[in-house]
């Protein structure tokens, strides 16, 4: 069943408590939690410590995002929140099977990021390595952004490849993620939504969180049975 991830830093920075108190009222199964470095992006956001007081207001798992040049230094500053995932991006990797090998000994899940215009030929060498695959729909760095669709055919000539080699890792959309950007992938089915402003928490017709993802699960579940 696919799996929907609340992107946070699309929340009311304000009043994150109350944020996450509606989060656990859902039936959501994920927390998106990107860190920016303002290098490999120009936007900084999410620290440890910051992390680490959400981590005692939730009983969601963490799906961390490192949008960040150097993910080696971030792993390490990161991983004592023991989250489920971290995805780290392939354009800043130095050494992306030592970082992948390393994030298996700590017991947590690593997951290959990859911007629009990065091709998926950059992947290849690790597919049979990773657990997931967060494949960018906008460029990394701000919410709020519209879909590119070429992202499309990524996801359509990943999908392939993964069927070809008999390889099983998530894959997961972030970015301008709802009921219409995901209808455009119904053919090509992700298995984790990361659900940021579009969808969740500042559009949406729904008065609740959960009226919202249930929305987008039902819209899921429709777009698959139509194929
Ligand atoms: O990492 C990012 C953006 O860089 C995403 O997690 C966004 O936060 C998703 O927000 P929307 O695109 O749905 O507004």
């Amino acid at each position: 069943m696919e799996k929907i991830a609340a992107s946070i830093m699309c929340a009311d920075m304000l009043n994150v408590q109350t944020e996450l108190e509606r989060l656990e009222k859902t039936d959501c199964d994920l927390l998106h939690l990107d860190v920016m470095d303002g290098v490999f992006v120009d936007n900084l956001a999410l620290g440890p410590e910051w992390m680490a007081s959400v981590k005692k207001q939730t009983s969601l798992p963490f799906d961390i995002h490192l949008a960040t040049e150097m993910p080696e230094k971030y792993v390490e500053m990161f991983r004592f929140l023991k989250p489920e995932t971290i995805s780290f991006h392939i354009e800043a990797a130095a050494n992306p099977i030592l970082l992948i090998h390393r994030l298996k000994n700590y017991g947590i899940k690593p997951s290959l990021a990859l911007n629009p215009a990065t091709p998926i030929e950059d992947i290849l060498p690790y597919l049979a390595e990773v657990d997931q695959i967060l494949l960018m729909t906008v460029p990394t760095g701000f919410a709020g952004q519209a879909f590119r669709k070429e992202t499309l055919e990524k996801l359509c000539e990943l999908k392939n490849i993964l069927a070809q080699r008999n390889l099983h890792p998530l894959i997961e959309v972030d970015g301008n993620i709802n009921t219409q950007t995901i209808s455009w992938m119904k053919e090509v089915m992700p298995d984790i939504f990361v659900l940021g402003t579009s969808a969740l928490f500042q559009g949406g017709d729904a008065n609740s969180y959960q009226e919202r993802i249930r929305t987008v699960r039902q819209a899921v579940n429709a777009y698959k049975s139509d194929f």
